[in-house]
């Protein structure tokens, strides 16, 4: 596969103003894209996604490490590099909030030297395909925010370019308007053939969209994989063992020394452990500290895992994922 964007050793620190602390934001981070791939940047609040987002997008100046899209270096090249991207951050503020959707759309298209007549055919097929046709002269302040997150991105999408930069599209949105705007990148993916990065905490955004994710927490990349391998693999570790009694304090805490991230819900008639198996011979080991006190088994069953619950493993864990 063709790669796009290389990013390479990413360094950014900021200093705080009153108290001149340096927090490092983004500390060493490297993972490539490929043409055509929708890549997810995970993470908890205050991970570093955003960062990496701006650096990304020439908002922020490197500390150190390097970004190249499309071959070339965008600290020799700057504007040429960034030509190939289009970014929608914090969505709604992008916009011109007194001027009407179709206003917006010309605006920003005039600004990049092409005439309202060699847009107009391209305006209406955007407003076309995400629904924004009945809304075309409605001011954008009128607008309701999942209306004004879809037109940020039909902006971005005016520009031509390869690779698509958003940060949090879904933010602050209801339940259906984050659905309507996830349907909207669903078309992109499916019908324009670019390049995105999302960075996003919506779980559901991730597993519907992306081919990929890099989960970043304190700055560090923890994850990088198909988003289907880490569903697999995750729900191959997962299991939900019934036990007919109550474990000794001695028994649970052998077992959280073998499997740290175990959840046990203790309960006299039925008590539950969800375990993440390595291998699985590691059920063994589990057994045998179940016979120490005789705890009977009752039943064994395979967990069904969403995306959400494995990214709090990963991000509890915080270690190197590594593939088995
Ligand atoms: N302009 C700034 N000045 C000082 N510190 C900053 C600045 N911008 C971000 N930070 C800090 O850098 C770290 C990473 O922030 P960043 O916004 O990149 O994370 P994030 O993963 O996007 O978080 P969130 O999901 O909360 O937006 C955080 O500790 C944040 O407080």
């Amino acid at each position: 596969m063709e790669q796009i964007i290389e990013v390479k050793n990413l360094k950014k620190t900021y200093k705080k103003r009153k108290s001149k602390e340096i927090i490092t934001a983004v500390n060493d981070i490297s993972f490539t894209v490929n043409k055509g791939e929708i890549l997810g940047l995970l993470g908890p609040n205050g991970a570093g996604k955003t960062t990496t987002i701006k650096l990304i997008c020439g908002l922020l100046i490197p500390d150190e490490g390097r970004i190249i899209v499309n071959g070339i270096n965008n600290q020799d090249k700057r504007l040429k590099s960034l030509q190939h991207i289009s970014a929608v951050l914090e969505g709604n503020r992008n916009l011109y909030w007194r001027l009407s959707v179709r206003e917006n759309l010309e605006y920003f298209a005039g600004n990049r030297g092409q005439s309202r007549k060699e847009v107009a055919g391209k305006i209406d097929d955007l407003l076309e395909k995400f629904n924004l046709k009945e809304k075309e002269n409605e001011l954008v302040n009128r607008l309701s925010r999942g209306m004004q997150q879809k037109l940020a991105i039909a902006v971005a999408m005016l520009a031509d370019s390869e690779v698509i930069l958003l940060d949090e599209p879904t933010l602050g949105l209801d339940v259906e308007t984050g659905y309507e705007v996830r349907e909207m990148l669903q078309e992109i993916v499916h019908n324009y053939h670019r390049t995105i990065i999302i960075s996003s905490h919506d779980m559901d955004v991730i597993q519907d969209l992306c081919d990929r994710t890099v989960i970043i927490n304190h700055g560090e990349i923890v994850t990088n994989d198909k988003v289907e391998n880490l569903l697999r693999l995750f729900e191959v570790r997962a299991y939900n063992v019934t036990l007919g009694g109550l474990l000794s304090e001695q028994q649970h805490q052998l077992l959280l020394q073998k499997f740290p991230q175990l959840e046990y819900i203790p309960d006299t008639v039925q008590s539950t452990l969800e375990v993440d198996l390595t291998k699985s011979e590691e059920i063994y080991d589990l057994f045998d500290v179940l016979k120490l006190k005789h705890t009977p088994v009752e039943a064994i069953d395979r967990k069904t895992i969403n995306f959400e619950q494995i990214f709090m493993k990963i991000v509890k864990g915080e270690k190197q994922h590594e593939m088995v």
